[in-house]
């Protein structure tokens, strides 16, 4: 099936975004990484130590995949946008994950300070992937402001708790004229499907891989999963009912399957 994820103008055959954070060594990241089938890796600018960043970025040049630098760890859109800048200098990319937390406990994202900053790096031109709450106007602001994406959390970073409000991810894909990435929260591989079945376009995810007992075992669940909950949103779900209907009918002779 020819179903290419657009993001940023760019074309992707995977939909699955993968970050870094929280794997046991380079090795089983490289691993979980390859087997994840993904295309679009995120780098925290701020978390990583310069001489393992070289090592992650060598692990990710050396499979292809595209580097996302992002803003974690920031909580001002001033230290946002010096980090995007710097990412810029150091990395030659202007896509960046613009993550502003509120504070280290809940890691939720800052939604005035994500706002400010968003609109500060689109002016730059930045192509600008924000990381935020569950918010459908929020989401639609940050479209309107200018961003390539939305990427609203499923459930607080490092959490597992899953999608907590499919409803609301639900409102913000049906008003998003930009791609849907469901991002932070995944705690397995139903989760990532039932984003998928949401219609979300890409789900982001790292410590339900990276903390795995079995990261590239996990990866390649995360990969079959955002596949099939994908192909079930294009399939479209059968409505819910109350009741009972029964899957073979009474016999009707207009129907040509026989009843
Ligand atoms: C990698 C990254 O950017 C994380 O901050 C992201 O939000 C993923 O969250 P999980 O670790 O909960 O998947």
């Amino acid at each position: 099936m020819d179903d290419v994820f657009v993001l940023g103008g760019e074309k992707f055959a995977s939909r699955l975004i993968m970050g870094t954070g929280g794997a046991p060594s380079l090795e089983v990241l490289d691993q979980a990484l390859a087997a994840s089938g993904t295309e679009l890796t995120t780098v925290a600018m701020r978390r990583l130590d310069p001489a393992s960043q070289g090592s992650v970025l060598d692990v990710l040049r050396a499979r292809d995949i595209r580097v996302l630098p992002n803003t974690a760890g920031c909580y001002t859109a001033g230290e946002a946008v010096l980090t995007a800048r710097l990412a810029r200098e150091a990395l030659g990319t202007d896509w960046v994950k613009l993550e502003v937390i509120a504070d280290e406990r809940t890691l939720l994202p800052d939604p005035i300070e994500t706002f400010d900053a968003a609109e500060r790096l689109v002016a730059d031109g930045f192509t600008v992937l924000p990381y935020i709450g569950d918010d459908p106007i929020l989401a639609r602001r940050l479209e309107q402001a200018g961003c390539a994406a939305v990427m609203p959390l499923g459930a607080p970073i490092g959490s597992g708790l899953g999608v907590r409000n499919p409803h609301n991810i639900e409102l913000i894909v049906e008003s998003a004229q930009v791609p849907v990435i469901l991002d932070a929260g995944i705690g397995t591989a139903s989760d990532a499907a039932l984003a998928m079945e949401l219609g979300c376009d890409a789900v982001l995810l790292a410590t339900a891989v990276t903390r795995a007992r079995r990261p590239e075992l996990m990866a390649a669940a995360m990969r079959d999963a955002v596949g099939a909950g994908r192909r079930a949103r294009l399939a479209g779900r059968i409505p819910r009912r109350r009741y009972a209907e029964a899957s073979s009918p009474a016999r009707d002779r207009s129907d040509p399957m026989g009843g």
